[in-house]
């Protein structure tokens, strides 16, 4: 007899697994209507059987024992919203070993064990998919690999972090310290009571990674990106840049020019101009361009119970299709491109640059003077007073200069007498 109902295992009932469960509830009909089966959840791995659960009537199929998911021959799909890396792992193995496909919302384990994982489900006619790891809500993974499957990419810029665009977008709201609201967004439950791989860029730097190897089909990991956190953004440097016309962002990048790409993660000048500019608070986005297409920008909730459930469902509706189509596992393009890095002479970029210098006549001169030794323009200069007119600052915007010649000028200037302190520098990005 043909199947009626795909039985799935959850492995998770914290945050997103709740959501996965109240979604699945509520909107049964429509994804009958959608797949032709019904869709039931039939087992949920948790940590702790004794807690209780907010939808207390699955309560009863809770298992502390993943072996009653993996070892359960009518479980067709296992979604996996544990998170962590090495069970998680272990688990999402066991399951493609028997045929199981699955539904992840982990970034972490898809950007660094990704290629293994989608290889062994190709292996075994599995299904693998990951739609709710970067940007949660957004349907950006789905986007890139069927919406632009005819184009070629040649930039993604994303907002991909909700912790550190709360964190900033309040610094620069209400002049605040980075101290101080790392302590609100911990209070809100924004932050992690570790919140390291939100700050330092981490979190971002594995959405980005997965972004570039989607985006630009070749096999980016996760040491290929590089990696800056906000920690020492100060509110003085938002300032400045709010004066100049900028807001920073904690920005991922993925940049091709010609076959040669650039992945990073770091607190940008992000033109006031550009539509990534005005992302606050919690949100993301993520801007695409492409060849054909040109501009594109995704905007939604980075993440959440229902919104980052939405994707989850959404992947488990289309293992659902395929397995009424009998396709699954065929539906993936591994990456098929060859991966060539830019050396830092071809990272280009505008850059922000404040710092403190001797306060006499000629400083300026001098300092333009070593830009344009390496080929750097100016676009904007202000000078002004500081420490009470002992020393004066300067803040430059450059025209577009390479990494290799930037960061050649910052070693350089450390050495300068007239150069007291470097105070910063960003990339300066959306403004052309
Ligand atoms: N929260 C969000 O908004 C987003 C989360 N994600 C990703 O989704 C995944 C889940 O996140 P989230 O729901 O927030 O996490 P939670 O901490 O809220 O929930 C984790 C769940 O997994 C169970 N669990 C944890 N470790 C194990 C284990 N070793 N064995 C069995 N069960 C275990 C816990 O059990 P118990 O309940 O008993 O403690 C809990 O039910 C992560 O990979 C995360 O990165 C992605 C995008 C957004
Ligand atoms: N810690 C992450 C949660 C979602 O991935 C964030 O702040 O964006
Ligand atoms: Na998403």
């Amino acid at each position: 007899m043909e199947k009626q109902t795909v039985r799935v295992g959850l492995m998770g009932f914290g945050t997103v697994g709740t959501g996965v469960v109240r979604i699945i509830q509520a909107h049964q009909e429509d994804l009958q209507k959608q797949t032709g089966l019904g869709i039931e959840i039939s087992k949920i791995l948790v940590q702790n059987a004794e807690k209780s659960r907010s939808i207390p009537s699955m309560e009863k199929i809770v298992t502390t024992d993943v072996h009653d998911i993996l070892d359960d021959e009518g479980i067709d799909v296992v979604v996996e919203v544990i998170g962590g890396i090495s069970q998680a792992k272990d688990y999402i193995l066991a399951a493609l070993d028997r045929g199981k496909h699955v539904v992840t919302a982990n970034k972490d384990l898809m950007a660094l064990h990704g290629g293994e994982i989608l290889q062994k489900a190709e292996e075994k006619g599995c299904d693998v998919f990951y739609e709710a790891s970067v940007a949660g809500g957004i349907p950006i993974l789905r986007a890139l690999v069927e919406g632009f499957s005819s184009d070629r990419i040649t930039k993604m810029m994303g907002i991909v972090n909700g912790t550190t665009n709360y964190i900033l977008s309040k610094m620069s709201q209400e002049g605040a310290d980075y101290a101080e609201v790392l302590k609100e967004a911990q209070a809100l439950g924004y932050a992690e009571a570790d919140p390291t791989s939100d700050v330092e860029g981490f979190d971002a730097a594995r959405k980005m990674a997965i972004l570039a190897t989607l985006g630009f089909r070749v096999p980016m990991k996760l040491e290929d990106v590089d990696v800056k956190g906000i920690s020492r953004v100060s509110k003085e440097d938002i300032a400045y840049g709010k004066k100049l016309g900028y807001e920073v962002k904690l920005l991922g990048l993925a940049r091709r020019d010609g076959e040669a790409i650039e992945v990073s993660v770091q607190p940008t000048m992000v033109a006031k101009s550009h539509p990534l500019a005005s992302v606050n608070g919690v949100f993301n986005a993520v801007y695409v361009h492409g060849e054909a297409v040109g501009e594109t920008m995704f905007y939604g909730p980075g993440a959440g119970e229902l919104p980052t459930a939405t994707a989850v469902v959404s992947d488990l509706v289309t293992v659902v299709k395929n397995m009424k189509l009998g396709v699954n596992g065929r539906g993936m393009v591994a990456p098929y491109k060859e991966k060539i890095l830019k050396e830092d002479s071809q990272k280009l970029s505008k850059y922000f640059l404040r710092m403190v210098v001797a306060d006499k006549r000629g400083v300026l001169a001098q300092i333009t003077q070593l830009l344009a030794e390496k080929n750097i323009s100016l676009e904007q200069v202000v000078q002004q007073p500081y420490n009470n007119g002992q020393q004066a600052e300067i803040i430059l915007v450059t025209h577009s200069a390479a990494k290799g010649d930037m960061d050649a000028v910052l070693t350089y200037m450390e050495e300068m007498d007239i150069v007291h302190e470097i105070k910063s520098c960003y990339r300066v990005e959306g403004g052309e």
